[in-house]
């Protein structure tokens, strides 16, 4: 058994420490709100995000942060990415040196093109900080249908002893050393969720959806190798597997925002609308940067990013991809 903090009672914080606890762990949920502690404590259950799953009363819950990261063997980093720094800024005194944190958000910082992980190390030097990805919505995995994930740490012996930690019957964990590779796939599956989403808002159909989600993940793979991450992750869990659940999950919050545009609603009244975070809108110009400083086409990127902040019309943008210039699938050289 291990003493667990999540920081973050988000739908995904709060379905991380059920399957923690369920494994037989000691879990501690931490949230950044105390009024948000306190009203869970009370009903023990999030009725907005998770209508129906119970946190069983064994999981402490809590907003102190000192008393959640005192004598942890794990913590687990649940905030949106957006808040990630000022998060891991508020509770960087209260870590020890070489304190695990397994960071399970899914984004590029926009100003310094960080993916999360870079972001933790760079506000907690004295951590030890792995992720843990795939394709893995909190609706299901608080009900314990089976799901799989991928785990990496900069060391083996760390990856394999989270990988112990999280498994379940229901929970299978696989590891590999390609951090960079886990989180480029997290992060840029979410902008070409928001294209399959306003694909299906449109009325497109299944060949549409396909086309999307095999040219998507070409563009992922593209930039994640020239940045040094390793080709077969986004043929993995962290990449194409996590690339279908959210182009096709009635769970999705970033399809859900892309329908929702389909449908003609501002990239403003999308994210009103799906009341939960839509990491794919904080991460689509990081994803246009890096494709512009890595200098790879990012087609599918550069339209959703003219969806979002410049008012183009969805119809118009799945026009422009299907009339560009002609390609080769492979390189004929
Ligand atoms: N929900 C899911 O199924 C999955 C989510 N993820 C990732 O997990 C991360 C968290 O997502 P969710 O739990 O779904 O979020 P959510 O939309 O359910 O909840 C939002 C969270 O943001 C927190 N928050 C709001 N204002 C804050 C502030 N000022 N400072 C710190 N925290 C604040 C809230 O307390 C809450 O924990 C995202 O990066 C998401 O991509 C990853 C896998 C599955
Ligand atoms: O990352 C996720 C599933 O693996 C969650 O995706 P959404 O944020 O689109 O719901």
């Amino acid at each position: 058994m291990a003493k667990i903090s999540v920081m973050g009672t988000g739908s995904w914080g709060t379905a991380l420490a059920i399957l923690l606890y369920n494994n037989g762990h000691q879990v501690m949920l931490w949230s950044a709100h105390p009024e948000k502690a306190v009203s869970l404590n009370e009903t023990r259950e999030d009725s907005g995000k998770l209508p129906g799953v119970k946190i069983p009363e064994g999981i402490v819950i809590t907003s102190d942060d000192k008393a959640a990261l005192t004598d942890v063997d794990v913590t687990v980093f649940a905030s949106p990415s957006a808040y990630i720094r000022k998060v891991s800024r508020r509770l960087a005194p209260y870590v020890r040196q070489r304190q695990i944190i397994v960071n399970v958000a899914k984004g590029v910082e926009e100003n310094t093109l960080m993916p999360v992980c870079d972001i933790i190390k760079e506000e907690i030097p004295q951590a030890d900080v792995c992720v843990l990805s795939g394709p893995s919505h909190a609706e299901e995995v608080s009900r314990g249908l089976p799901t799989t994930c991928v785990v990496s740490a900069r060391r083996k012996e760390t990856a394999e002893y989270l990988q112990g930690l999280f498994m379940s019957p229901v929970f299978r964990v696989y590891t590999t050393p390609d951090m960079l590779g886990v989180e480029l796939g997290g992060a840029l599956k979410n902008v070409i969720a928001l294209a399959a989403g306003t694909a299906d808002g449109l009325g497109y159909g299944d060949n549409t959806k396909a086309a999307l989600i095999t040219r998507g993940i070409a563009e992922m793979t593209r930039l994640g190798v020239k940045m040094g991450a390793k080709l077969e992750t986004f043929a993995g869990l962290s990449g194409i597997g996590d690339l279908i659940v959210t182009c096709a999950s009635v769970h999705s919050r970033n399809r859900r925002a892309g329908y929702l545009m389909g449908k003609g609603y501002t990239m403003e009244q999308a994210m009103k609308e799906v009341q939960m975070v839509v990491e794919g809108v904080y991460s689509a110009k990081a994803a246009k940067a890096l494709a512009e400083k890595y200098d790879v086409e990012m087609p599918i990127v550069m339209e959703v990013n003219k969806l979002l902040f410049e008012n183009k019309p969805a119809s118009e943008a799945v026009k422009d991809l299907m009339q560009r210039e002609k390609q080769g699938e492979i390189s004929w050289e």
